[in-house]
């Protein structure tokens, strides 16, 4: 019988200035624990295949181990966990520009949306887009997030308004996560707004989701999560509520829009339905925060939402001070957040919001992944887990990454241990 020999790649990675998030346990970060960011200066970390398997400082190294032509010279970069991005719509037909102007022009998102304008209008062009142009394009954006250090990401539908749009949507993130490097979870968001069809019909809509929309989607096994945008002109609490649970009888977990443009009652929804995560929270009472503070639901802040639609930012202090567990995602979208750059989530986190850099980078890795139920694989440098990381370019210090908010200081990025090709 021929001996299948299975060899493992050890390879040694050395002389890195700052290896950054080394935790020996791995856990949903809170409270005052979000200002620890463990870190280990001048270290090495040692790879077995796609895996992390130690990690210390140089000193310790045995000279000779550096002789090993599987040594890669880090060259004195920081390297920090990928960036894990719970919270985008990545996939959709085309940019709405347009809207940006009109937004300069004065108008308001709700204006905007209420002249067919917004999701309506991205939902019209997905229609007519076929589906391998959706998931080619995809692609692009998925491979322009990695080379800019995005590890692990989650993709809404929520364009598509109808069973087959919301169908074509959860078949291309399908399909990208067979050929993505990286981790993908797919979340159904059929409730993004009323189609057009339905403005006068609601429980029309909400039929169509559960009886029509959700079983095929159990059966493909297209998505793991559902998401409802809970607010004002939307979907109410209660609707939310029907939704979700029919979503959760079909085997997914709730992640809920919440609480973006008003008190929207997302939150408290999302806490008593046990959700991941309730994301966005630019709209906060005390009530919310309290409510937030005192679950398991992660609080996830859409900070380049915000900026792009003029928005107040989140009260992420005011929330991280209360105890709740937050994480950073990008909301990577063609109307409220035309960027998936984590490296700006961070930076705006840090300007806008106040958050320490150490803050910030735990809510962007460990945080993120834990919102898309990650946490026991990618987020920290902890054994066992993914080696999913960025290199810097050459940086003094650690605060220097969200501080040079114009620069891009991603030097290298690997995935599984392979570097991703620049
Ligand atoms: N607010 C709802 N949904 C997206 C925006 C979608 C769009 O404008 O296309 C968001 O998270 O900001
Ligand atoms: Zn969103």
């Amino acid at each position: 019988m021929e001996r299948g020999y299975i060899v493992y790649m050890l390879r040694l990675i050395t002389h890195i200035k700052c290896l950054v998030g080394t935790r020996n346990t791995s856990t949903v970060l809170r409270g005052a624990a979000l200002r620890e960011l463990p870190c280990v200066e001048d270290a090495f970390l040692l790879l077995d295949d796609e895996r992390i398997a130690a990690y210390g400082l140089m000193k310790d190294i045995d000279k000779q181990e550096l002789s090993n032509p599987t040594v890669i010279d880090a060259r004195g970069a920081f390297v920090l966990p990928a960036w894990c991005d719970s919270h985008t719509h990545l996939v959709f037909a085309a940019s709405r520009e347009e809207e940006f102007v009109d937004k300069i022009r004065g108008m308001s998102y709700e204006a905007i949306a209420a002249k067919g304008g917004g999701i309506l209008n991205s939902a019209r062009k997905l229609q007519e887009m076929p589906e391998e142009q959706l998931f080619e394009q995809s692609l692009q954006r998925l491979y322009e997030l990695i080379r800019l250090g995005t590890g692990a990401i989650e993709i809404k539908s929520g364009y598509g308004l109808s069973v087959q749009g919301e169908l074509k949507m959860l078949r291309v993130i399908k399909k990208l996560k067979a050929v993505s490097p990286i981790p993908i979870k797919a979340t159904f968001l059929g409730a993004h707004t009323y189609p057009l069809v339905y403005r006068n019909d609601h429980q029309g809509y909400i039929d169509l989701m559960i009886h029509d929309m959700l079983p095929e989607i159990a059966k493909e096994r297209l998505a793991d999560y559902i998401d409802v945008f809970c607010e004002e002109g939307f979907f109410s609490p209660a609707e939310t509520i029907t939704i979700c649970k029919a979503g959760m009888m079909a085997g997914l977990k709730p992640k809920i829009h919440a609480n973006q443009l008003h008190l929207s009652g997302g939150v408290q929804v999302g806490v008593q339905l046990g959700a991941l995560s309730v994301d966005h929270l630019e709209t906060m009472d005390a009530d919310a925060i309290k409510a937030l503070a005192a679950s398991n639901t992660i609080g996830t802040l859409l900070p380049t939402a915000a900026f792009f639609l003029r928005m107040p930012f989140q009260p992420a202090r005011q929330l991280i001070d209360a105890g709740c567990a937050i994480a950073l995602a990008s909301d990577y979208n063609p109307g409220s957040s035309p960027s998936g750059n984590m490296n700006l989530v961070v930076s705006m986190s840090c300007i806008q919001m106040k958050l320490s850099p150490e803050e910030a980078i735990n809510a962007a890795t460990m945080n993120g992944a834990y919102a898309m139920e990650l946490g026991d694989r990618l987020g920290s440098i902890t054994v066992g887990k993914k080696a999913n990381l960025i290199f810097t370019k050459p940086i003094p210090s650690l605060a220097y990454l969200p501080y040079a908010f114009g620069s891009n200081l991603v030097d290298r990025v690997m995935i599984n241990g392979e570097w991703i090709e620049k």
